[in-house]
């Protein structure tokens, strides 16, 4: 599939899931390609008068910057007691609604504001939908540099294939908005992302993993049909 069909996917999926944001709401903002659209359709919905009153909480630096410049007031997790809603995208998402997150590192973050919300609306691509998690996408696991090693060490002796992180157009390893690093691990088959979720996080110096179990209220998958986007909620 081209990267342009890809495009017109997120923009339409993007598209549907602002319209999920009402007046007055407390808005969790997702980080990757396709939340992007988010932020910035939700920006015009604000600028247009069509939305008022709304605030935000950035999942990362990117979804913090990009509100400034849509003009999404921000908040912290500090000023709210509740979020309404939160739309993010993921990496995969098996038939359970269990999500693999964390392909622009912000997983830790996204996992604290998107598991806090009423409502956490998913958004995707068609590619995203996978029968077997982990089939296309290794889970990403947030890690203290201090125990890079000891970690890395635990991952295999759960029958992981971990891979440290690098940056592009930076040399050595990504460094998270925690000032963390990354550790993707490869999993030959993931029968029970529960447990696996629990089991990696008790690893000490494992501050967080991409796996979302039950987290995931609503799913909006952009697809093409004859050559058209159009976005299907997964029920
Ligand atoms: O989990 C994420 C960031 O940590 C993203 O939501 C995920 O990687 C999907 O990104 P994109 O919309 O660019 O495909």
């Amino acid at each position: 599939m081209s990267a342009e069909s890809v495009t017109l996917m997120k923009q339409a999926v993007a598209q549907a899931a602002a319209q999920e944001v009402k007046s007055g709401m407390v808005v969790g903002l997702g980080t990757g390609s396709t939340t992007a659209f988010v932020i910035q359709f939700l920006g015009e919905r604000l600028k247009s008068g069509e939305l008022s009153n709304i605030v935000g909480i950035p999942t990362s630096f990117q979804a913090s910057v990009l509100a400034k410049l849509y003009g999404i007031p921000l908040v912290t997790l500090d000023d709210v007691e509740r979020i309404d809603i939160a739309i993010d995208g993921a990496d995969e998402v098996d038939p359970d609604k269990v999500l693999i997150k964390g392909g622009g590192a912000a997983h830790t973050r996204e996992k604290i504001v998107d598991g806090l919300a009423e409502e956490f609306l998913v958004v995707v691509d068609s590619s995203k939908l996978v029968t077997e998690l982990g089939s296309t996408f290794p889970v990403p696991v947030e890690v203290l540099p201090l125990a890079l090693s000891p970690v890395t060490r635990a991952l295999t002796n759960l029958g992981g294939e971990p891979v440290l992180r690098m940056g592009v157009k930076k040399d050595g390893p990504v460094i998270t908005d925690q000032g963390n690093m990354v550790i993707d691990v490869k999993f030959a088959t993931i029968h029970d992302p529960a447990e696996l979720e629990k089991t990696i996080n008790n690893i000490p110096g494992v501050v967080e993993n991409g796996l979302f179990v039950g987290l995931a209220t609503r799913i909006f998958v952009g697809e093409l049909v004859n050559d058209q986007p159009v976005v299907r909620e997964i029920k």
